[in-house]
């Protein structure tokens, strides 16, 4: 009979079980993993990561009391497991399933919401401060990533939390990994606590020295208050202990009762405690531990062998992360960074062949941009490859160290749009409205992949700060449209001319736009499309023109509407003093949930039916945005 679906319920079952059932536990719910996520797809090396370690935590907390936070929450899989969603992983990152991170509105053992990294010891700690105002007595858990502990708010939050001296718990959960190989001086220093004997050889090699030398043993005494301060520099953690929390281990994160005697020390500890996990990221499934950056987020695939099952051919970031390794190879002056994502931002090729011009940062986006800044400043040409979402990180840095300096940097904004199954925190649908504020940025999309590798030829030449965004994924089969070579700032194209009105869109909302002319002309409307791939500056002279002989406008764009393109064309037509209909599609003042992209265009009115239904609507019945 098995324990996981058999005899647990709820979390307070851990503790009747003993610890051989505890591995049995353990054994099933890595099954069970690697079972539904080759079906589903997902974040699977994290989660077979932490599976004896979230055990060892329910294993030792009291789950209806205590607070446990998961940085990013990636790995929060086995939490869900245990808290009475394991029937809910058949929709794991689904259209209206269950997410793929710690979610309030889920579940009540959810203790904060997470996505992106380096927040869970800032929002442990404010719990932790909420309690001791409250009286309250319950325990704070923040889990947090080797990866995650390169971002810069991690250690904020760790300076506040070690001069505090607030009570709570940090778990570091140190796999060497972040996505890919973990960076950085911080994993230098973890991998050192990491030797099991580390502080006991660097000793017996300095007892060794002195019993050789001449006068050793006399040495002895006056040694021994050096092996002391010695001892001081290398016990383990003493850059924990230095800012003030009290350091325990490093403890082999698969070894449930070692790990739980661990937390029970730090559980029972009155102050900032930080416990040092060892653990192997895809622990449990071969293919997942030969490749854990692999596997670190992974699509559906084969069990018995590991494949992916779909695979994109060709992606935006791949030929982003071409054409910039294209510039490289004519240009000594190009050089490309990341913050921790050199797979998926495609740069990987760049590190490749450049390896001397190629910077992983680490997940610390507000550095990778002021680097760059740094970088420009000094006669080279950057190129930052970053998601859309995590560059709203660096928004002051674009601002203040690039823009106010008008240099030479490019932003290629990867993930721009809807991403799908990582939903709200994930989705890159603000990008145009929080940049097109910024004065001296030039913003650009590509309506093809052909497009996006002409734009990262063309802005070797550009002299200013440059965002060019692009899609997850690649282009459907098939869609080879005339990509654009020449560009000039402010210059939209003109695919297909209209009678009735424009449709101006941008990025892969073209393809989109496509289905609607289509649509509109069943319906005796006949639209033209418009290219819009600058969103900064927008064409005034077309708007006029367009304005001019009455035609409609009809705006389109994977973006919030507020301050996208369709607001800079409202403003610009406005602005100018002209007037026409003008109507915006985009995502209307909300978050997006997760789910496939179609599923979530329906959902918020940017389906084809949908569009086509609306401009019918307006045109026929005079309702317009103006
Ligand atoms: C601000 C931010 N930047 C980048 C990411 C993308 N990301 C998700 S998980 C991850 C690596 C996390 O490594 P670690 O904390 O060590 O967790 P592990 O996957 O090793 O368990 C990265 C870079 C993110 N979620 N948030
Ligand atoms: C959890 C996290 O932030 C990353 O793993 C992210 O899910 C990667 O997204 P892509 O799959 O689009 O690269
Ligand atoms: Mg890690």
């Amino acid at each position: 009979m098995g324990i996981l679906r058999d005899r647990y319920r709820n979390p307070e079952d851990i503790k009747e079980l003993t610890m051989d059932e505890l591995y049995q536990l353990s054994d099933e719910i890595r099954a069970f993993l690697i079972e539904s996520v080759s079906k589903t797809g997902g974040h699977l090396a994290p989660n077979l990561g932490v599976v004896e370690l979230t055990v060892a935590l329910f294993n030792v907390f009291d789950l209806e009391k205590d607070r446990i936070i998961y940085d990013v929450g990636h790995q929060s899989y086995v939490h869900k497991m245990l808290t009475h969603r394991l029937d809910d992983f058949a929709r794991l990152r689904k259209y209206n399933g269950m997410s793929g991170f710690p979610k309030r509105e889920e579940s009540r053992y959810d203790a904060f919401d997470t996505g992106h990294s380096s927040t869970s010891i800032s929002a442990g700690l404010g719990y932790a401060r909420a309690r001791d105002i409250a009286g309250d007595d319950y325990n704070v858990i923040s889990v947090i990533g080797d990866g995650a502990l390169t971002g810069g708010m991690a250690f904020e939050a760790l300076n506040d939390l070690g001069f505090s001296k607030t009570r709570m718990v940090v778990v570091l959960n140190d796999n060497q990994m972040s996505i890919s190989r973990n960076v950085g001086g911080i994993s230098t220093y973890l991998s050192q606590l990491r030797g099991d004997n580390y502080y006991e050889k660097v000793k017996k090699d300095i007892q060794d020295t002195i019993d050789r030398m001449p006068m050793g043993r006399t040495l002895n005494t006056g040694m021994m208050r050096i092996k002391n301060s010695v001892k001081t520099m290398l016990v383990p953690g003493m850059l924990f202990e230095d800012m003030g929390l009290k350091y325990l281990g490093p403890v082999d994160g698969h070894n449930i009762k070692d790990m739980s005697k661990v937390l029970k020390v730090a559980r029972d500890f009155n102050g900032p405690v930080i416990v040092h996990v060892r653990t192997q990221k895809g622990k449990g499934y071969v293919a997942s531990e030969k490749r854990p950056d692999q596997f670190h987020g992974i699509a559906p695939f084969n069990k018995q062998n590991g494949e992916v099952m779909s695979k994109v051919k060709v992606t935006y970031s791949k030929v982003f992360g071409e054409a910039v390794t294209e510039l490289g190879r004519k240009n000594g002056k190009v050089c490309a960074i990341t913050a921790a994502m050199p797979d998926g931002t495609g740069l990987s090729a760049f590190k490749k062949e450049f390896p001397t011009r190629f910077f992983d940062v680490g997940i610390a986006e507000q550095h990778a941009a002021t680097l760059a800044a740094g970088l420009a400043v000094a006669g080279m040409k950057p190129y930052i490859g970053i998601y859309s979402t995590f560059l709203q990180r660096a928004y002051d840095q674009v601002i203040h160290d690039i823009c106010i300096q008008k240099l030479p940097v490019v932003i290629g904004i990867d993930r721009a749009g809807i991403v799908g199954d990582d939903g709200e925190t994930h989705q890159g649908i603000l990008d145009l409205s929080f940049l097109s504020a910024v004065p001296n940025l030039t913003i650009m999309a590509p309506k093809s992949l052909e497009e996006l590798h002409n734009m990262v030829l063309w802005s070797e030449s550009f002299e200013g700060p440059l965002a060019i965004r692009y899609p997850r994924g690649g282009d459907p089969v098939g869609y080879n449209p005339k990509a654009l070579s020449e560009f000039t700032p402010g210059k939209f194209e003109v695919i297909t001319e209209g009678i009735d009105g424009y449709i101006y869109a941008t990025g892969k909302m073209v393809q989109r736009a496509e289905a609607v002319v289509k649509e509109l002309e069943g319906r005796g409307l006949r639209f033209g499309i418009v290219n819009a791939c600058f969103i900064k500056p927008v064409d005034f002279e077309m708007i006029r023109k367009h304005c001019e002989e009455n035609k409609a406008i009809v705006t389109l764009e994977d973006n919030v509407v507020h301050g996208g393109l369709g607001s800079q064309i409202l403003e610009a037509v406005n602005d100018m003093g002209l007037s026409a209909a003008v109507i915006r599609f985009g995502f209307r003042d909300t978050f997006v949930v997760q789910g496939d992209p179609e599923s979530l265009y329906k959902h918020y009115g940017l389906d084809t039916d949908s569009i086509v239904s609306k401009i019918s609507a307006r045109l026929c019945k005079g309702e317009c945005d103006e």
